[in-house]
């Protein structure tokens, strides 16, 4: 999961490969409620989501005394022991609604006299409405405080009065604002329904009715089946317990799976095949958003299914817009706002009115960023049109091609915007996109742009690297780790390869000499190397620290002076260039590995300095060291570096050079990254 304050997309082409999802937010949270309230058995879940929504839900039941173990892929609950949940507890539930809303309508039928309960959320959580799951409780005597304001979490929940509940077994509730408050009380109603029946009537539309759906299928799975009269009205028949199935798989995100559905319709064949095959979801799948699918399709996307699986390409191009109730899709429906930006005409998506009731206002949120982006959109309270930039139009300061902006997208802490707008990053006018706060993705799915990077392709020549070339202990290495940790991007230290190849060639016996050039360079090619966080190993070995000593410096000098070897170590260097992005930090990385890097950094500090860095280096590292030796070490290296045949030791001629004597790392960090903000595109005119 990236964790960092930005994360830059270059622009990207194509896309192939296999994903396999996360589980379902929507089941897995179900799930483990479900398999809470089974009392005294346990429940086996394989597959289930790890994410902030999981872990909010698996937080407050384990905070219930719940039973939890986990087996690799395997969580093993055992249900809650009433008489043993705690007298008081504070439940965060971070901005999971899956586990709010079930979790407030279970809790309040199961507490018993004296047990106090609060439970709250983010900011953003206690401006989701819960009033209508409130009022729904209250008229089965359940004891609901709002701490804070009307209709909002944080909640305090006590004891139901069983006087007041007497009798009732007929309640009503709003259907129209979220159906996760109908779940809630079909999830909790079981609970009381061991000798009479619970009738729940809707009151007003009922919106996203496949959500309530997968409540109706897993509430069959652990032993309760409910009566269905047109979703107007539910019963829950008289005699209904909850029963462990023992075991229960959850399928992969269907939600998620509209990003890579998406994309697959959106990348161009970049000549190494051109599908996105989704593993784990298809169309036996029980979550409603799997018809995102039949959307994605209407605008030009080429989609097969099997029963868990989907394969998808590019099919008409550009897409084609189209007008759409997306009631029954409202989570996949933002994909196709993003899809909408590579559609000819205006893409209207209708009845979404719960959208601005979600991790943030949706339409505004949505509306806000593609206009960015360069396009025109319009919205209303429960619709949001969206007419991608203009082909061939010039917007102004900033544009790109075609009427696209470079622009920097502001997530609103909510997954979904991060995911759908990385999709941007294949606009037609090379530009690269910016996602503010990346890490908001954990929601559902916190690997989401690793396994976005799987199986994108940039456009040729277009994953940024940031070179620091400079002399020996000159602090490289470190710089490289603090820019690349800011921006998301990896790093390739190849003094540490010229170390490692004069390390395998000591160990096969093989003079550091251009006489023995030949067998040099074949090491080089058969080298197994592995950058393991800072182990680095070498066929299996852990060679990190030998290759710091003193020889291990020797030696990478001289093996590096051998023209052959530095051939053999270019095309290794170059691979490295990866999404999204690359530090490279060595001699001659400006020079002569990325020659075409749009920032170069040449960093020098004072040779008394380094030797002093060198010296707390080796020291540290347990090694030995002697300050004398260092300093006239440094300068026979400098000058044996500077002065060799072959990519000797020079500033890029469009190297930017920096002296760190005298600063410190964090300060030196500050001066790349703001050269490479330089450099980006985004700046305040890209935004609208
Ligand atoms: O029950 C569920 O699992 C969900 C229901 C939907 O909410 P609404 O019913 O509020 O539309 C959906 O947006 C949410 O992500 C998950
Ligand atoms: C609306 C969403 O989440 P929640 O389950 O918190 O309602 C969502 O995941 O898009």
């Amino acid at each position: 999961m990236y964790t960092i304050p930005f994360l830059d997309i270059p622009p990207l082409q194509g896309a192939h490969g296999v994903v396999r999802l996360p589980g379902s937010k929507s089941i897995s949270n179900r799930v483990l409620l479900l398999a809470a309230l089974c009392q005294g058995a346990t429940t086996e879940v394989c597959d289930v989501l790890a994410s902030d929504d999981t872990d909010a839900m698996l937080g407050a039941l384990q905070m219930l005394g719940c039973r939890i173990e986990r087996e690799g892929s395997v969580l093993r609950i055992t249900g809650l022991q009433p008489d043993a949940m705690p007298a008081q507890a504070s439940l965060h539930l971070g901005n999971a609604g899956t586990a709010m809303r079930p979790l407030t309508a279970a809790l309040a039928l199961l507490l018993g006299d004296g047990q106090v309960y609060e439970l709250t959320g983010v900011a953003r959580m206690q401006e989701r409405p819960i009033g209508d799951l409130v009022e729904a409780l209250r008229q089965l005597g359940c004891e609901i405080e709002y701490l804070r304001n009307e209709g909002f979490p944080p909640l305090r929940l006590r004891a139901a009065d069983p006087a007041r509940r007497a009798g009732h077994t007929r309640l009503a509730i709003r259907g129209d604002v979220s159906s996760q408050f109908l779940t809630a009380m079909l999830m909790a109603l079981p609970l009381l329904a061991a000798e009479r029946a619970y009738t729940i009537e809707v009151e007003g539309e009922l919106i996203s009715k496949p959500y309530i759906a997968i409540t109706l299928e897993l509430l069959a799975r652990f032993g309760v089946q409910v009566d269905n009269e047109q979703w107007q009205r539910f019963t829950i028949p008289a005699g209904s317990a909850y029963r462990s199935p023992g075991q229960i798989h959850v399928e992969a995100d269907a939600s998620s799976a509209s990003y890579f559905l998406a994309l697959g319709g959106i990348a161009s064949d970049a000549g190494q095949g051109h599908s996105i095959t989704i593993e784990g979801v298809g169309a036996d799948s029980i979550q409603g958003d799997i018809r995102f699918a039949q959307a994605a399709a209407q605008m030009g996307v080429q989609i097969e299914s099997g029963p868990n699986w989907l394969r998808v390409q590019r099919g008409r191009w550009p897409l084609q817009a189209i007008e759409l109730d997306c009631n029954h899709i409202p989570d996949a429906a933002m994909t196709l706002a993003v899809m909408a930006l590579y559609a000819e005409g205006t893409t209207r998506l209708t009845n979404i009115g719960s959208w601005r009731v979600k991790e943030t206002d949706r339409i505004d949120a949505m509306a806000a960023e593609c206009a960015k982006l360069g396009a025109r959109v319009e919205s209303g309270p429960d619709w949001i049109a969206i007419t991608p930039p203009a082909a061939g139009v010039n917007a102004g300061e900033g544009a790109g091609r075609g009427g696209w902006r470079a622009a920097s997208i502001a997530t609103y802490d909510d997954h979904r915007m991060a995911m759908c707008f990385s999709l941007a990053a294949f606009n037609p006018a090379g530009l690269p996109v910016r996602i503010e706060d990346p890490r908001c993705v954990g929601k559902t799915f916190p690997d989401y742009f690793e396994t976005l990077f799987g199986v994108v392709q940039a456009l040729p020549g277009q994953v940024p690297v940031i070179c620091i070339d400079g002399p020996s202990a000159s602090g490289k290495g470190s710089l490289a780790a603090a820019v690349a940790a800011q921006l998301g991007y990896a790093v390739l230290d190849s003094g540490a390869l010229y170390r490692i190849a004069g390390y395998a060639a000591c160990a096969r016996g093989i003079p550091l000499h251009a006489d023995h050039a030949p067998e040099l360079a074949q090491v080089v090619q058969e080298m197994d190397v592995a950058f393991v966080g800072e182990t680095i190993l070498l066929g299996g070995e852990d060679i990190s620290l030998k290759i710091r000593s003193d020889t291990g410096s020797r030696n990478a000098s001289l093996i590096s002076a051998i023209p052959a070897v530095r051939d053999a170590l270019l095309q290794f260097q170059r691979d490295r260039a990866r999404l999204p992005g690359l530090v490279a930090d060595g001699r001659d990385m400006g020079t002569v590995v990325f020659p075409q890097a749009p920032l170069k950094v040449f960093l020098t500090a004072s040779a008394e300095k380094r030797a002093e860095r060198r010296y707390k280096q080796l020291i540290s590292q347990g090694l030995s060291a002697n300050m004398t030796t260092l300093r006239e070490e440094l300068h026979a290296r400098d000058l044996r570096d500077s002065t060799r045949a072959v990519a000797p030791l020079q500033p890029a001629v469009d190297a930017l050079s920096l002296d760190n004597s005298d600063i410190g790392i964090e300060a030196a960090a500050r001066q790349v990254l703001s050269w490479w903000e330089e450099r980006r595109p985004f700046s305040e005119s890209s935004r609208p």
